[in-house]
């Protein structure tokens, strides 16, 4: 009976694809996918194969992996007379020479083993065989054939083929080759002595040897001991602010001393006068800024300074005085502080600059404010004293710049990104303003980091997405497999342009999402909603290959998706299915009969011929690749459609992606929100579900309004959270509508991104460069791929995700969108959707029309040296409506402004047919009859271009004019 060969893989416990490989190697030719099936002789031929290779024939990967599983022994040997002893002593525990001693520390005992292996690998290569180890008597000793056969697949397969191939050979082989192979002390450790494999497994031969000659080290066991020894001798702690107290603060700890001398000499302190002169000072710094906070050091140190002045004696002659002083000053400093403090909450930079006054006010201005950062993430609005604590300048220099800026502001005052980013600038701090923490990013982030337990995961249906060239036959083919009766009731019912099924097959389910195009596909992706599993690409046999089937084919590509082909309109006489097979396999897309991995199936609408086999083939894959969800957990999925109805309100399309949605739960979905009224199957639109389980898509009202196709939607518990959020983001569209947009990609960004680092590679670290090629000509296509094909960077590639030829459409805008792809356009022009497309998502269309100059920029671009000399800056677009011929003059061209501004002194690029043919300077514009300076759109004008009378009805008209930037210095 034939088997498939995934199936056979999950029995012999290989890899598919290694499978495949095995089978071609076997000389069983034509089996290109997991899913082609092998017959009777074919599978005896493969296993035959499989056992002659890991039988020792050389080995080959099918070997590695099968002797993993089947042959976990290797050939046993018959015992040497003279080498048991050995093989006891290496075996350990029982061996007299290695009977563990109570005072041998294990990495002693370690070093011997690995000692007696490199002894023995003198004498013998051969590793302990299972039969060997049984014959020991001891039953501890039984324990060690185990150890041993456990031990050789792990050892196996971190080897190699080469081991593979070593250890298949025949004992006698092996044994002419015992003298090259050291036996490797896996070989006698048991499995569960890892660490002892792991301790000895650091080096190879000689530097086992090198370890035996240093008996015990052990150097690094006694380092911890004397770091921990170290501890108690350490010096008393002590605070560095305590030993750094300023000479001021002596005459504190002697005044007892002094005071006592003077009071007995009968002096009198005369405190009230510096009280009093302090409070004087104070009251008039007070209305000063806290710089002036010095001053109160410099009253204090003023106060010290006649005792100082009078030498040695300043505690004999007016001790009291000074002491009286310091203390005032102390203490007004002190009251200072604390009311600095509390404004500005800057208890450790006061507490710095009273006790180091003398450097502050001598030196340069060093500040003794938190530490000062230089990049600084934010949440706005803060105060400025959030911002101080944040950057770690000192409240008083940040009131200082906004002074400087003429803006008198105090510590609570709130900054707004705008002051918060200048203060920044001047401090030379490199601010990142944070969004705050909203309820969307705590609930929806949350939703999105939950990970599935295991146990709880089920297998779920998978989504299919049928895409292929217009008139291909893919919305006949998805009403053959669901039913006639369904399209035609549906014809009555609702306008859908995205139809959503889900299908019984037997005992499994298959969804699937009928899109208007390739288009929608990817329109799901770019919103970040990848809903679909597996694509299916209809091609007709009569037609092959069409421009939409290979933009098909870069989207499916895109979206890393399985792909199968269905070879539709079999039944059609001109079917030529081995030239769509060629121009498939042409595209990248080897098909399975021919050696490839893509499954093709031929299949006709009309006839139901290759029906089954199709969703047969969609079953298969979808086994292979074990699609599961959650059941039990709430729900999450994407929206494909939704539209208000005039009786049930808003109905939109869901798809559940995981989790399970039930009546009655909250929901959000991008800008709008609701309670699920009633669900509704798909195929019948007045059938009432209570749930739908993940892959399922389903009809849902309680919208407040119609969500937009591709959001994603989550089930919340609170009604009010979800409100808040649809909420947030409607304000938050609407600003980015008024905020105008950024370009997303382009080639500069990407160099600049590539150069900051900010791009991720892939496994290798290889970062792709995403490239939409359109053309005017096939010619043109290969000739820029194959200069591509030159460019040769280690680091970053140029990936070509679609090479067609005609003009920028909308859907390459949102393959761009999605894939964060730039957008080469030779000799071929946007249509205006694409164009509006491409402005409102910040899609780079990069227009060229000469071929090195495409290279030329991408090779500078992946070389980091890409400069924008100049740039060019699009106008406004005219049509061509008449155009009138005068001699002497030439062609003057009657046109409509399209779009955007014509104006004088620019360059016209001339298209027809949605093909450039060239640009020239426009040489007049006029308004009627007057010479006009601007045309704006919707307005009529003349056109006359220098240089180029062929201009032609229908001609569309493209100003624009080109910017030189300056080169910087370095350049
Ligand atoms: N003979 C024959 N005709 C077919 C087959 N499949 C589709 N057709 C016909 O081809 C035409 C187009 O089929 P559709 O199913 O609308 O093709 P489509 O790819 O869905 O087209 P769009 O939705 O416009 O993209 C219809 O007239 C079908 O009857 C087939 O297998 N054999």
């Amino acid at each position: 009976m034939p088997i498939r060969i995934y199936a056979l893989a999950k029995e012999l416990q290989v890899d598919s694809k290694q499978l495949v490989d095995i089978c071609n190697r076997a000389g069983v030719t034509g089996k290109g996918s997991a899913l082609a099936s092998l017959d009777d002789d074919e599978l005896v031929k493969v296993k035959a194969f499989m056992n002659k290779d890991s039988g020792g024939d050389g080995g080959g990967r099918g070997s590695q992996s099968r002797s993993a599983v089947d042959e976990p022994m290797r050939p046993e040997r018959p015992v040497q007379p003279a080498k048991p002893s050995r093989i006891r002593t290496l075996g350990g525990p029982l061996g007299n020479k290695m009977r563990p001693k109570e005072d041998e520390s294990q990495s002693s005992y370690e070093e011997e083993v690995a000692d007696e292996s490199a002894a023995v690998a003198q004498e013998e290569s051969t590793p302990v065989s299972a039969k060997e180890a049984a014959q020991t008597p001891d039953a501890e000793k039984g324990a060690e054939p185990a150890e041993v056969v456990a031990e050789k697949p792990a050892a196996d397969a971190q080897s190699g083929q080469a081991d593979d191939q070593e250890e298949a050979k025949p004992e006698e082989e092996a044994d002419q080759d015992a003298p090259v192979r050291s036996i490797r002390r896996g070989d006698y450790i048991a499995i569960g002595s890892q660490r002892k494999v792991r301790t000895l497994g650091g080096g190879s031969g000689p530097k086992r040897e090198d370890d035996r000659d240093k008996p015990k080290p052990k150097p690094k066991k006694v380092t911890p001991v004397v770091k921990i020894a170290k501890m108690p001798t350490a010096p008393a702690p002590k605070q560095p602010t305590q030993s750094k107290e300023p000479a001021a603060q002596k005459p504190i700890m002697q005044l007892p001393k002094e005071a006592i001398k003077g009071a007995k000499k009968g002096q009198k302190a005369p405190l009230e006068e510096f009280t009093k002169l302090h409070e004087k000072k104070r009251k008039s710094k007070d209305r000063k800024s806290s710089a002036d906070f010095e001053e109160v050091v410099e009253v204090r140190d003023d106060a010290e300074a006649p005792a100082k002045g009078k030498g040695k004696g300043k505690g004999k002659s007016t001790g009291m005085a000074g002491m009286a002083g310091s203390r005032d000053a102390r203490t007004q400093g002190r009251k200072r502080s604390k009311s600095i403090s509390a404004d500005m909450n800057e208890g450790d930079e006061t507490r710095g600059r009273r006790q180091r006054p003398r450097r502050e006010k001598s030196g340069p201005k060093i500040s003794t404010a938190a530490p000062r950062k230089t990049d600084v993430a934010l949440e706005l609005p803060c105060t400025l004293r959030e911002f101080s604590e944040a950057t770690g300048l000192p409240a008083q220099a940040v009131q200082r710049t906004l002074m400087a800026f003429g803006q008198m502001v105090t510590i609570n005052a709130t900054l707004d990104a705008e002051t918060a980013e200048l203060i920044a600038a001047e401090h030379g701090v490199d601010l990142k303003i944070k969004e705050p923490e909203s309820i969307e990013d705590t609930l929806i982030s949350q939703i999105e980091d939950q990970v599935d337990d295991e146990n709880d995961l089920a297998e779920r249906p998978p989504v299919v997405t049928f895409l292929g060239h217009v008139d291909h036959g893919k919305t006949s083919l998805l009403d053959k497999i669901i039913g006639l009766d369904v399209v035609s009731g549906e014809a009555g019912g609702i306008t859908q342009h995205i139809r959503a099924y889900i299908v019984d097959k037997g005992d499994k389910k298959i969804s699937f999402v009928d899109t208007p195009g390739h288009e929608a596909f990817t329109e799901m992706r770019a919103r970040g909603a990848n809903v679909t599993d597996i694509a299916v690409l209809i091609v007709a046999a009569d037609d092959g290959v069409m421009p939409q089937t290979e933009e098909a084919i870069s989207h499916a590509k895109a979206a890393e998706v399985p792909i199968i082909v269905a070879l539709n309109k079999m039944d059609v006489p001109g079917a030529n299915p081995d030239r769509a097979l060629q121009q498939l396999s042409q595209h990248g897309l080897l098909p399975a009969e021919w050696g490839g991995d893509v499954e093709v199936v031929k299949t006709s609408a009309i006839t139901g011929e290759g029906v089954d086999a199709l969703l047969e083939t969609i079953l298969l894959t979808s086994e292979i690749h074990e699609y599961k969800a959650n059941p039990s957990r709430d729900a999450v999925g994407v929206c494909l459609e939704a539209e208000q109805e005039s009786d049930r309100g808003v109905l939109a399309k869901l798809i559940v992606n995981n989790g399970t949605l039930k009546v009655g739960d909250v929901i959000v979905c991008g800008s709008t929100f609701g309670r699920v009224k009633a669900m509704y199957d798909t195929l019948d639109a007045r059938k009432r579900l209570e749930e739908a389980a993940p892959s399922t898509p389903v009809n849902v009202t309680g919208f407040d309004e119609a969500p937009a196709a591709g959001e994603k939607f989550y089930v919340l518990k609170d009604i009010a959270d979800a409100r808040e959020i649809a909420e947030m983001r409607s304000d938050r569209s609407r600003a980015d509508k008024l905020g105008g947009h950024t370009v997303k990609v382009s080639f500069e960004q990407f160099q600049e991104r590539l150069q900051s680092g900010n791009l991720a590679g892939d496994d290798a670290g290889i970062v792709y460069l995403n490239i939409i090629l359109r053309a005017d000509t096939r010619g043109s296509i290969e000739a820029i791929q194959k200069e591509l094909d030159k460019l040769d960077h280690p680091e970053v590639k140029v990936r070509v995700m679609q090479a067609t030829v005609g003009g920028v459409t909308v859907a390459d805008v949102t393959l761009a969108s999605a894939s964060n792809a730039v957008i080469v356009a030779f000799n071929v022009i946007p249509d205006e959707a694409a164009r509006s497309l491409a402005d409102d998502r910040g899609v780079e269309i990069r227009r060229y029309d000469i071929i090195y100059k495409v290279t030329e920029d991408i090779k500078l671009l992946l070389e980091g040296q890409l400069k924008p000399e100049s740039r060019v800056t699009e106008l406004g677009r005219a049509l061509v409506q008449r155009t009138f011929s005068i001699s002497r003059i030439g062609t003057i061209a009657g046109c409509r402004v399209l779009g955007g501004i014509i104006e004088r002194g620019c360059r016209i690029r001339v298209n027809r047919d949605g093909r450039g043919i060239g640009d020239y300077p426009l040489d007049s514009l006029k308004r009627e009859k007057d010479d006009a300076k601007e045309v704006r759109e919707g307005y009529e004008c003349g056109i006359k271009l220098s240089g180029f009378n062929d201009i032609k009805e229908g001609d569309i008209l493209e100003a624009f004019k080109v910017e030189e930037f300056a080169r910087t210095l370095e350049s």
